[in-house]
């Protein structure tokens, strides 16, 4: 089975190995506080700084999911209120969750096709600014965040990244807090999160000081000291995560990749009547490079699906408002070329 679901998605081949590896190796019995599991702790933290260039002063932690960040935001770095970019079902959800947190919480939503303007919150006061970098449901992304961060130089700015770290390169300068889970671009088993935060995160934090949870930031960032987790971990992720990044190239060489066949699924969509299909987005300035939308009729969209899976290839159904008038197709690293192909053959 092919699969180009954006998350859960296909998973790297040597995985399989991998799991039987950690198996043999009696990692699967480790105690999480064990000297065993710090090493393997502190060696993904090297390898996410080397593979993905994060600055060795942001640090690195492991928390179960991206929503789960998107809750340690709200009540460890948000005194008072937080103002929300969106576009789509996951930039919203997140807005949602937040609400149930914070005190005040400003939504800003902007079209699908149109890039976010800062403009739109120049007025606002803004203490934590979130931002959906690339929105899984509809296949957009905001790709330059430094007017962003320009504008709010003084603000906490936050930023999914759950289906776009591991496949393109970031600038992380322009973020405090970025998070992701690793079933999209870092094509492992769902079931962790990663967070990352800059050293003027932690300073909110401090100045918050919020201890009322098991995943309060501080508590968490305190037990990170030691290579050890605020929980007991799924330790054969963060081994799997090892593994994996040992692997694959430095992030500018996957970005690359990435954006390139991006490009060539554009262009398959926009240059060929695909049975009346059409990108869901056609500004190339905000169209994602990691998870492409195409849209047709609910009828176009249901048949192309059935006609897939024939063949053995899943694609990723539409997401929200969506839903049935969209499939989409995750551009992840750890899918390969013969896939693509086949699954362009299909679409012909
Ligand atoms: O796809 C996204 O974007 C999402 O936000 C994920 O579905 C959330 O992932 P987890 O919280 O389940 O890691
Ligand atoms: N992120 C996945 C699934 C998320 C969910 O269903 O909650 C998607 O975009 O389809």
């Amino acid at each position: 089975m092919i699969t180009f679901y954006p998350g859960p998605s296909k998973v790297y081949p040597q995985v399989a190995n991998y799991m039987q590896e950690a198996f043999e190796e009696g990692v699967l019995s480790i105690n999480h506080r064990s000297a065993e599991c710090m090493a393997i702790t502190k060696n993904a933290i090297q390898l996410l700084h080397e593979k993905l260039n994060i600055p060795p002063d942001y640090s690195i932690y492991f928390v179960s999911s991206a929503t789960e960040a998107w809750e340690i935001i709200a009540q460890s770095l948000t005194s008072k209120s937080s103002t929300h970019f969106y576009n789509g079902a996951f930039g919203e959800k997140w807005a949602d969750y937040s609400s149930k947190i914070v005190k005040t919480v400003d939504r800003i939503s902007f079209a699908v096709e149109e890039i976010p303007s800062v403009n739109l919150a120049l007025n606002a006061e803004v203490e934590v600014l979130c931002l959906t970098q690339n929105e899984t449901s509809n296949g957009t992304q905001i790709r330059d965040l430094s007017t962003f961060r320009k504008t709010f130089s003084e603000s906490i700015i936050a930023v999914d990244v759950t289906s776009s770290l591991g496949g393109i390169e970031l600038d992380w300068h322009n973020g405090d807090v970025w998070f992701a889970s690793v079933q999209k671009c870092l094509g492992l088993p769902a079931g962790m999160g990663i967070m990352i935060c800059s050293p003027k995160a932690l300073q909110k934090a401090e100045l918050i000081n919020d201890r009322k949870y098991y995943n309060s930031l501080l508590f968490i960032q305190e037990n990170f000291a030691k290579y050890q987790t605020h929980y007991t971990p799924n330790v054969l992720s963060i081994y799997l995560l090892n593994k994996v990044l040992s692997d694959i190239s430095n992030i500018s060489e996957i970005s690359r990749k990435i954006k390139k066949q991006a490009k060539d699924w554009y262009n398959f969509f926009n240059d060929n009547d695909k049975f009346g299909l059409n990108c869901l987005v056609q500004n190339i300035d905000i169209q994602s490079d990691t998870v492409i939308a195409v849209q047709g009729t609910t009828e176009q969209i249901k048949a192309i699906k059935e006609r897939t899976k024939i063949s053995g290839i899943t694609l990723g159904n539409g997401y929200g408002t969506w839903k049935n008038t969209t499939f989409r197709i995750a551009n992840f690293p750890a899918i390969e070329a013969f896939e693509i192909s086949k699954l362009k053959e299909i679409l012909y």
